[in-house]
């Protein structure tokens, strides 16, 4: 077409552009530029004015006047973008901020601008509203051929997009894009007349325009691009506009000249140009977007991702729940775990302080049943001792009787009757042995047996002990190692401390015993020893009175030593010396040391504001800082060194100041076999017999025990010799301990019930028994009569009261052997040893012991200086009767010491009433002295005080008297 100067602008926009506009709404690409010199009025034509709209006014209204009449069924987007290529730089009009933008290709071939806006709207007021804010962007600026040159290619590109409103799986979508380009005036610098920028402005424009000639005249030959290479690369205008000029777009070329013929070149130009574009060809085809093939695709693929997503979505919230009920969170699993591990940890702590506390009770009851076996063989040995000096006993007897008979017949008869006389030695010899010997006899073999089962039992749990304390000891090493908790390590350890300390209580206590055991001889010695100085005293005082009396010369060294005995009696110094030791005595057992500091002191003031210091011999004063160093000393010299013994420079003395010991083997044993009727005898033997029970006591392992049994085999009394030794002794201590006690209680309540008790108890008769035997250990010895012997006699047995259980048969024997074996049960549980051991247990209530109850109370009081004379009148028949007191004896006379001499006082024992005073009857005592009560004046001794409370508590109408054999009588 051709429009001349009248031509409006609404003809050239329906004869150029507005059949491009059903196109584009179709999908196809156009493309409407402006060509021509500046100022022939290519922007008046694209844009024109607000009267004359322009091609992009016009194009924009029919393009939404077109949307808006198919909308109906049509979905259309309309995308605007608005740009110019100003010296080869391309600006987006509508977002001038945006900088510099640049041109790209994708992989089909489509010129792309990333960056550039591209404002969508359906309104077409909008779309002019912003194409006005564009061209206020667009760079004008004055030339000499135009006012409002444009210095600048304007693009105007409008996307269209259609589809159908009508939903569906398959939808097309129709893009068709609209290109409206407002192209800069190619000028000549004569005509614009410009300079600097502007020249340099016009030299681009040029530059591109001839660029977009040349490609139209490339597009335009023959052949078109592919007979010829087009460079759309010269320029971005080119290259923008490669699609519009030779590829899918409907493309209209408007070409302005000028009438004047100024611009005539200029026009003939344009014309050529124009001429050759109207010769490109293009091939146009809609933009069609098969999207509905996509969307089934999507919608597929939507469709399994959707599944997909449900499918997880249940596995999630099954997990969910799994983890809810069975499987707890991580913290749960961090505090299951560390609880997990203090629980193992506390449950190895508890396993293994439940095994070493097994362990340590296990020892403790190992150790407690070692001693309980260790007391019932004690109390075996005891048994079997008594069987065995039964048996002696009723041997030596039996020996004596015959030896008697025989001596009284010859010197009564004369020859002819000797052979009948031996027969009926020979009857009286062979009489039936009592009925208790044959059951000491049965009952020696079962506590043999008894001895031996307590052995092997008493080994093997020496063993398990061994053993224990081997397993213990290897936990103590272990415990450490597994143990990691050092709370738990403490606990352990204290735990084996606790147990230490349990075992060293336990053998403190022990030793506490031990110690306990030695004062209480020593006490009794004491006692004994306190005893014997009396009747010395008396015999001396006697004497003495006997000699003034009668004038009777004495020598000169002997006057020289009654001086020296009565100015040490006058001084009191043994008396203060036995107080010392009973202050002493009763302060260890106390086991205060402070106490024992104290009563030190209180007895030094006591010895020595008595007796002050000064008046005192060197001798003196040693013997004073001995004493205080340790107990009294009780000094036995030989027989022919008696007198020597109240000398207190003797070498006894000497001796004790070097013994610091309590040990009494700082007594003096006699050198020389004891005298029969010497009162020291008795004494001396205790001594040596209390020497024998400290050794055992000592661990000594001295055969003590020797007693002649004819009737048992020599490997039962190998045996017996063997096991039996010194227990006998010990068991004997620990009785006449208890006596002694009782005596010390009993002598305070003496004056009013002599002898008043109600029985006599088995236990009581065997220990006469074994007095009897203590002091007749000569089996030569005719006269002497034991107890046995008198209860032997039935005459006899019908004024004492039963004493023995007298068994018939051998079933009998055993039930009788099971009666002793409860009894010594009883005796166990009745143990001090297990009281005080039982203390050491760390569970058992601390208490005293009965046994240190009883030796808490004073045993001495007898002998205290206050009481000395009324010893002095009992002295004569305790010197007489201290070996008869059962629990002496029992400690003094084992039967292996009493082969050789033995004493001739014996004991008898009637039930003749307290009050008469009679004589024996000789032919039952068989010239034997007797001791009965005696009753009666000051020379007649009140013998009730005298007898050994033991026996006086337990015998009530036991007459007891004194009588001396004319030898000794003789010898006093
Ligand atoms: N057909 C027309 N009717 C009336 N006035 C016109 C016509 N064409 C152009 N003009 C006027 O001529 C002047 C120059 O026109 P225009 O700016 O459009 O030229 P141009 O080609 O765009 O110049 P340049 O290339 O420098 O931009 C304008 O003032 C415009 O109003």
């Amino acid at each position: 077409m051709v429009f001349d100067q009248g031509a409006t602008q609404e003809e050239v926009y329906v004869s150029t552009t507005k059949k491009l506009v059903e196109g584009v709404i179709s999908g196809y690409n156009a493309t409407v530029f402006a060509y021509g010199p500046t100022g022939a009025g290519k922007t008046y034509t694209m844009l024109g004015m607000d009267c004359e709209p322009g091609i992009y006014i016009q194009t924009l209204n029919d393009l939404f006047k077109a949307i808006e009449s198919t909308s109906d069924n049509m979905d259309y987007t309309v995308s605007m973008s608005y740009l110019e290529i100003y010296n080869e730089v391309i600006r987006d009009l509508l977002n001038p901020s945006s900088g510099f933008l640049d041109l790209r290709e994708d992989s089909r071939g489509n010129i792309q601008i990333p960056g550039i806006t591209e404002f969508s709207t359906n309104n077409a007021r909008e779309i002019m509203q912003l194409l006005t804010k564009g061209n206020k962007q667009r760079t004008q600026e004055p030339t000499a051929a135009n006012k409002a040159s444009s210095r600048s290619h304007a693009v105007l590109q409008v996307t269209v997009k259609q589809k159908s409103r009508v939903k569906n799986v398959i939808e097309e979508v129709r893009v068709g894009r609209l290109f409206m380009i407002d192209l800069a005036g190619s000028e000549r610098a004569s005509q614009t007349q410009n300079r600097g920028k502007r020249m340099k402005e016009g030299a681009h424009i040029n530059r591109s325009l001839l660029a977009l000639g040349n490609c139209i005249t490339a597009l335009s030959e023959k052949g078109g691009s592919r007979a010829h290479y087009v460079n759309f690369r010269d320029s971005k205008l080119t290259r923008l506009l490669k699609d519009s000029l030779g590829g899918n777009s409907r493309t209209v070329m408007i070409a302005h000249i000028s009438p004047a013929s100024t611009y005539f070149e200029e026009s003939r130009t344009t014309l050529i140009y124009a001429y050759r574009a109207k010769n490109i060809k293009t091939r146009v085809k809609q933009n069609l977007l098969n999207v509905s093939y996509h969307i089934a695709q999507y919608t597929s693929i939507i469709g399994e991702l959707r599944k997909e997503i449900e499918r997880l979505k249940g596995k999630v919230e099954q997990q969910e729940k799994e983890k809810k009920t069975n499987r707890p969170d991580i913290r749960n699993i961090q505090a299951e775990v560390q609880q997990d591990s203090q629980a193992y940890s506390r449950q190895e702590m508890n396993k293994l302080r439940d095994q070493l506390m097994s362990a340590f009770k296990e020892q403790m009851e190992m150790r407690h049943s070692l001693m309980e076996l260790e007391n019932t063989n004690i109390e075996l040995h005891i048994d079997t001792s008594r069987h065995l000096l039964i048996i002696a006993d009723w041997e030596r007897e039996k020996a004596q009787r015959a030896q008697k008979c025989h001596e009284d017949r010859t010197n009564e008869k004369g020859e002819e009757d000797m052979e009948a006389d031996r027969g009926m030695e020979e009857e009286d010899v062979d009489s039936p042995e009592p009925h208790e010997v044959a059951v000491a006899r049965e009952e020696i073999n079962m506590l043999l047996a008894e001895q031996r089962k307590t052995a092997t039992q008493k080994s093997e749990l020496e063993q398990r002990l061994a053993n224990t304390k081997l397993k213990a000891s290897q936990m103590e090493e272990m415990l450490p190692k597994q143990i990691s908790d050092e709370d738990q390590r403490e606990v352990l350890r204290l735990l084996c401390k606790v147990h230490e300390l349990e075992v060293g209580n336990t053998e403190l206590q022990a030793r506490a015993l031990y110690k306990e055991n030695l004062l209480c001889q020593k006490d009794f010695v004491i006692q004994r020893y306190q005893q014997h100085r009396l009747l010395c005293e008396e015999i001396i005082k006697q004497q003495r009175t006997l000699i003034d009396d009668h004038n009777i010369p004495v020598p000169e060294q002997l006057s020289k030593f009654y001086r020296l005995y009565f100015r040490e009696l006058e001084e009191g110094t043994l008396n203060r010396l036995l107080h010392l030791h009973s202050v002493m005595s009763s302060t260890l057992r106390d086991g205060s040391v402070l106490n024992a500091a104290q009563q030190l002191k209180l007895a030094d003031s006591m010895l020595w504001s008595d007796t002050g210091a000064n008046r005192r011999s060197p001798n003196q004063r040693g013997l004073y800082s001995q004493a205080k160093m340790e107990l009294p000393p009780i000094i036995f010299e030989s027989d022919s060194d008696s007198n020597k013994a109240s000398s207190k420079s003797t070498p006894a003395l000497m001796q004790i100041k070097q013994d610091s010991n309590l040990s009494p083997t700082t007594f003096h044993l006699p050198s020389s076999p004891p005298h029969q009727n010497h009162p020291d005898i008795a004494l001396k033997e205790m001594m040596h017999s209390l020497h024998s029970v400290t050794l055992v006591n000592s661990g000594s392992r001295q055969s003590n025990v020797h007693s002649p049994v004819p009737y048992l085999s020599p490997k039962a009394l190998e045996e017996i010799a063997v096991s039996t030794k010194s227990i006998a002794l010990i068991a004997a201590q620990r009785r006449s301990r208890a006596q002694i006690l009782e005596s010390s209680h009993g002598l305070e309540r003496e004056k009013g019930d002599s002898l008043t008790s109600e029985h006599f108890l088995e236990e009581d008769v065997m220990e006469s028994k074994y007095v009897q035997s203590s002091f007749t250990p000569d089996p030569k010895m005719k006269g002497a009569v034991s107890l046995e012997s008198l209860l032997a006699d039935p005459q006899k047995k019908a004024g004492v009261r039963k004493i023995l259980l007298q068994p018939k048969s051998r079933q009998e024997l055993k039930e009788r052997f099971r009666e002793k074996s409860l009894e010594r049960k009883a005796r166990k549980k009745r143990s001090h040893s297990f009281e005080a051991l039982s203390q050491a247990f760390p569970k058992t209530k601390p208490q005293n012991s009965p046994r240190r109850k009883l030796n808490s109370v004073p045993d001495h009081r007898q002998l205290l200086p206050g009481q000395n004379s009324k010893f002095f009148l009992r002295s004569k028949v305790i010197s007489n009767l201290s070996h008869s007191t059962p629990a002496a004896t029992k400690l003094k006379f084992p039967v292996s010491h009493h082969e050789g001499e033995a004493p001739l006082q014996v004991l008898e024992i009637t039930s003749t009433p307290p009050s008469t005073v009679q004589q024996s009857n000789a032919s039952q005592n068989r010239g034997q002295t007797l001791y009965k009560q005696v009753k009666g004046p000051a020379e007649s001794v009140n013998n009730s005080s005298l007898i050994h409370p033991g026996i006086r508590k337990k015998r009530p109408s036991i007459s007891i008297q004194s009588q001396t054999k004319p030898e000794n009588r003789k010898r006093k």
